[in-house]
Parts: structure tokens; C-alpha cells; sequence
């Protein structure tokens, strides 16, 4: 496990962090989130121990970040955001490099090494110069080295950020694949990946966590999450309105979209846990007008973020 205590760091009089606490056990794939300049790498960088908090620590594994550094370490891969590779190496060399520096040599090292191309998709590539790699291709060589050493704990800062709808893809069945035996906490701009990819997901602004929930969670604090959204033809638009407006269950009905002959009403209900859509369709038969199409808006994330983050 992951357990983040308190982590806070100050920037001059800047505060970057303010008092986060979290835990991400093994099993779990954490998404962070936030606006820019949340606090979201400044974070990532102290559970990883590449700089010190001003307050708090990081226990991995059990080993303190602070006071046991290379033990904790060990147990984490880090892929930090624009990460250095050197860029005249071949990405064998540079593989073979990175696996010296985590202790392995001999024939231990070049299974390590041949494993770790193999699941990277890298191996037709293995003895090309970084330097000339498409983006895609050398930001798999950053992921290559940050799972080298098998760790149990995986911190990825924007792993898909840059690459083409393909590679997004491939990353996150990497991720995906690995989860079962391993924690792994990754920053992300894309909120479909958090749906996509993750079991739980942190918002934070301004260097706080104001939202720690699975995405369904997150989805249900929508305002929209449990409306019915109903498009009909051939009805009389007032009565249709008016009738479903009296529903059992309804609080209120807005209409979304209208022309002469197609209308479009989105139908809140009192309580979100409680479905309203076979009420609605029935009265819509009652009225005469006929289904376009009708669904239950379980709510946007992205609608979501915006409103925690902004508070709008
Ligand atoms: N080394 C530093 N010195 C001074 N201020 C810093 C430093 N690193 C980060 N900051 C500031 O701390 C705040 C948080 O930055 P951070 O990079 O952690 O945000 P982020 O959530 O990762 O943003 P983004 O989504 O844009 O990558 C920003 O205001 C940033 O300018």
C-alpha cells in the first residue's frame, strides 16, 4: 500500500500542496486529476522522493519516503512528466543502462531487459537511436524504464499524453494488465481514461483533494445523473409537458430541444435513485406521440470536474 500523509510543500510563498492525504492499495489503479497547476506533479514527485515535502511523507510498502528513501524507492517505478532519456542511446543501451542502475547484471539483467522491450511493444526498435523515435516510441522507452525492476508500485505522470489514439490505447492496457499485482497512481488531463482505465480516481485543485470516489461516484454527483432524456414527435408539446411534470417521482422537466414536429424534454427526478423513465414512456403513449428515442442520463465526467474544480 500507498499511504500519502499529510503531504504539503510550499514554493517560496507559494503553497503547490496543501495537507493531502490519500492510500492506494495493490489491485487499484488511482487516477489524478486536476486543472493545471493543481499540484498533481508536484505531488507525484514527493510519493516518488525525487524532491522533499515541506510537511508530511509517503509510507511505500512500508518503508518511509523520508526516512528509509532506497528501500521505499525500490518498490516504486517512476515515469515523471517530459521524462529524460538520453537521447544518442539506443533504446537497448539505454534499457541495459537503466537496468545496471537498479542492480541487475549478468543474464538476469538481459531477461529484464528483453521482457521489459517485449511487453513495451519495443523490440523492432531496439537498436534505433532514441533521437529518432517518433514521440509515441520514446515516451513507451520512459514507460520501459520505469517497469524495468517489476516494482509493486507504479507512478505515471501524463503516461498517454502526446501519443496518437493508437498508442493511448496500448498504454492503457499496459496499465490495465499490470494492476493485479501492483498499485499504480497516474495523472491524467483525459477523463474518458479515468472511465476507461480506473477503479478509483482523486480530483485535486489548488493543491487540496476535493474529490476521492470511483467514477460511478464521481458520475452520480452530476446534476444531470438519473434524468430522462426523451425525444417525441407528433406530440402536443404543452400537454405532453404538463402531464409528466405531475409524474409520481418528477421534480421538473426542461425542455432540451423543440421544432415543429420532434421535441426534446429532459425529466429530473425527485430522488436520482429512484427511475422514472417507464412512468414517462406510458404517458407519452396516453398523449398519442411517438418515442424518437429515450435514455437515462447517468452523467458526464467532465461535467463533474468542472463543477468540483470550479465550483461552478
Ligand atoms: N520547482 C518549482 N518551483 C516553484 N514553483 C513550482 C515548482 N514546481 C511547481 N511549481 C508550482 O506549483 C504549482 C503546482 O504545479 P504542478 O506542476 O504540480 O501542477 P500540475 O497539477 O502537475 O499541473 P499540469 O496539469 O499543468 O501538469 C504550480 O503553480 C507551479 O507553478
Amino acid at each position: 500500500m500507498i499511504e500519502v500523509k499529510h503531504l504539503t510543500k510550499q514554493f517560496g510563498s507559494h503553497l503547490a500542496v496543501d495537507n493531502i492525504s490519500f492510500t492506494a492499495e495493490k489491485g487499484e489503479i488511482l487516477g489524478f486529476l486536476g486543472p493545471n497547476g493543481a499540484g498533481k506533479s508536484t505531488t507525484m514527485r514527493m510519493i516518488t522522493g525525487f524532491f522533499p515535502p515541506t510537511d508530511g511523507t509517503v509510507i511505500v510498502g512500508g518503508n518511509d519516503i523520508l526516512t528509509q528513501s532506497i528501500a521505499a524507492r525500490k518498490k516504486i517505478g517512476y515515469l515523471p512528466e517530459n521524462a529524460p532519456v538520453y537521447p544518442d542511446m539506443t533504446v537497448i543501451r539505454y534499457l541495459d543502462f537503466c537496468a545496471d542502475i537498479r542492480g541487475f547484471s549478468g543474464a538476469a539483467r538481459k531477461q529484464r531487459v528483453g521482457e521489459t522491450l517485449e511487453r513495451c511493444f519495443l523490440t523492432g526498435v531496439r537498436h534505433q537511436a532514441v533521437n529518432t523515435l517518433s514521440k509515441g516510441y520514446k515516451q513507451r522507452v520512459c514507460f520501459a524504464q520505469s517497469i524495468l525492476h517489476d516494482p509493486e508500485y507504479l507512478i505515471l505522470d501524463e503516461p498517454t499524453d502526446g501519443l496518437d489514439p493508437n498508442q493511448k490505447h496500448e498504454v492503457r492496457l499496459m496499465i490495465r494488465e499490470m494492476s493485479a499485482t501492483k498499485a499504480i497512481i497516474f495523472s491524467t488531463h483525459i477523463l474518458d481514461e479515468v472511465d476507461t482505465v480506473c477503479s478509483r480516481a482523486i480530483i485535486i485543485a489548488d493543491g487540496k483533494v476535493v474529490a476521492d470516489d470511483t467514477p460511478d461516484g464521481l458520475r452520480q454527483r452530476s446534476g444531470f445523473h438519473g434524468s430522462v432524456v426523451l425525444t417525441v414527435t407528433g406530440a402536443e408539446r404543452d400537454g405532453l409537458e404538463k402531464e409528466i411534470t405531475t409524474l409520481d417521482g418528477v421534480a421538473s422537466v426542461s425542455v432540451v430541444d423543440a421544432d415543429a414536429d420532434r421535441t426534446t424534454l429532459r425529466i429530473f427526478p425527485g430522488d436520482p435513485a429512484v427511475p422514472v423513465a417507464d412512468r414517462v414512456i406510458a404517458s407519452v403513449g396516453r398523449n398519442g406521440a411517438t418515442i424518437a428515442s429515450v435514455f437515462v442520463e447517468q452523467g458526464r465526467l467532465d461535467d463533474v470536474f468542472r463543477d468540483i474544480t470550479t465550483g461552478k
